[in-house]
């Protein structure tokens, strides 16, 4: 089997605490993952469950306080800036909100040359790339002088992704990239990640708390809770044959059109969560 493009051993993310004595707060513990070439892993949690927190160890934005991440085979995890630097052509972020996520006051021609012209890009060749990109992402081709404000949510998304892949990454971090979107929204850009991952072969940790989305998309998906990866595989078997109660519980929240199926999925809930309680204390 081929290596894979990213590989997370055992890591354990601790973000300090205040005051000499904190022990600080342990956000990921042991959490292992892979990532290959031309897949997409979803991980999929309640909020609070660690998700981004993994997102940003891999970007190098956690601190990672044991384990290993691997990118191709190379240790990526505690780098110096500069050499991280390097590494940030080929792993990528789309954040969650694309109002937040755009400078109000630049361009669009300017949010996307701003990585092309950090890596020497200038001139001509920026143009042409921009054009491109805003070709790849189905925007018209004069988007480039307007501002973010003048856009979508849905349109906005897109811009951010046009600039992820400004500078041809091998892997995306999604991180709970469609849930501002209204569903009409979400399924053009999740449409859109799926034709640029067939196009390009990138590969993408695609982030939520959503389990229905995060199976649409993925080839497989790990399931995080309490800072620890709980499932794993391929969706159909975890979402069909779920294995921790945490699973089953993040499939019952799914609403259903029925109300007396919705009632009776809320109650199965409600008793697993007790359950789990009482396992825990006891
Ligand atoms: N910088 C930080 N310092 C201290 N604790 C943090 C920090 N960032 C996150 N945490 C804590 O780590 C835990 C995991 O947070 P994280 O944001 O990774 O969860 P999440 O699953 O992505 O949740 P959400 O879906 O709400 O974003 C939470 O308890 C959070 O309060």
């Amino acid at each position: 089997m081929t290596e894979p493009l990213l590989d997370v051993r055992d890591v354990e993310v601790r973000y300090p605490g205040r005051g000499l004595r904190s022990k600080g707060f342990l956000a990921l513990r042991g959490v292992s993952l892979d990532i290959r070439e031309g897949e997409t892993v979803g991980l999929v949690g309640e909020s609070g469950s660690g998700k981004t927190t993994l997102g940003r160890a891999i970007l190098g934005l956690a601190p990672v306080t044991s384990g290993s991440i691997t990118y191709r085979g190379r240790e990526i995890s505690g780098l110096p800036r500069r050499q991280r630097r390097t590494l940030s052509d080929q792993i990528q972020v789309v954040f969650q909100d694309p109002y937040s996520s755009l400078n109000p006051s630049m361009t669009i021609e300017a949010i996307l040359s701003e990585p092309l012209t950090v890596r020497g890009g200038a001139g001509r060749e920026a143009r042409d790339r921009i054009a491109e990109l805003l070709d790849q992402v189905a925007l018209p081709s004069d988007a480039g002088r307007r501002l973010p404000r003048e856009f979508s949510g849905g349109q906005r998304q897109r811009i951010a992704i046009a600039r992820a892949l400004a500078l041809e990454p091998r892997l995306i971090v999604c991180d709970e990239a469609v849930s501002a979107l209204d569903l009409s929204n979400q399924k053009r850009i999740l449409r859109l990640l799926t034709e640029i991952q067939e196009d390009s072969g990138v590969s993408y940790l695609f982030v939520s708390h959503d389990l229905a989305v995060v199976r649409h998309v993925s080839h497989r998906v790990a399931v995080m809770y309490r800072g620890e990866i709980v499932e794993s595989g391929d969706g159909d078997t975890v979402t069909s044959d779920p294995e921790h109660p945490y699973t089953r519980r993040l499939l019952l929240a799914a609403p259903v059109p029925d109300p007396d199926l919705q009632a009776r999925r809320r109650r199965e809930r409600a008793a697993l969560a007790a359950r789990e309680n009482h396992e825990r204390t006891v």
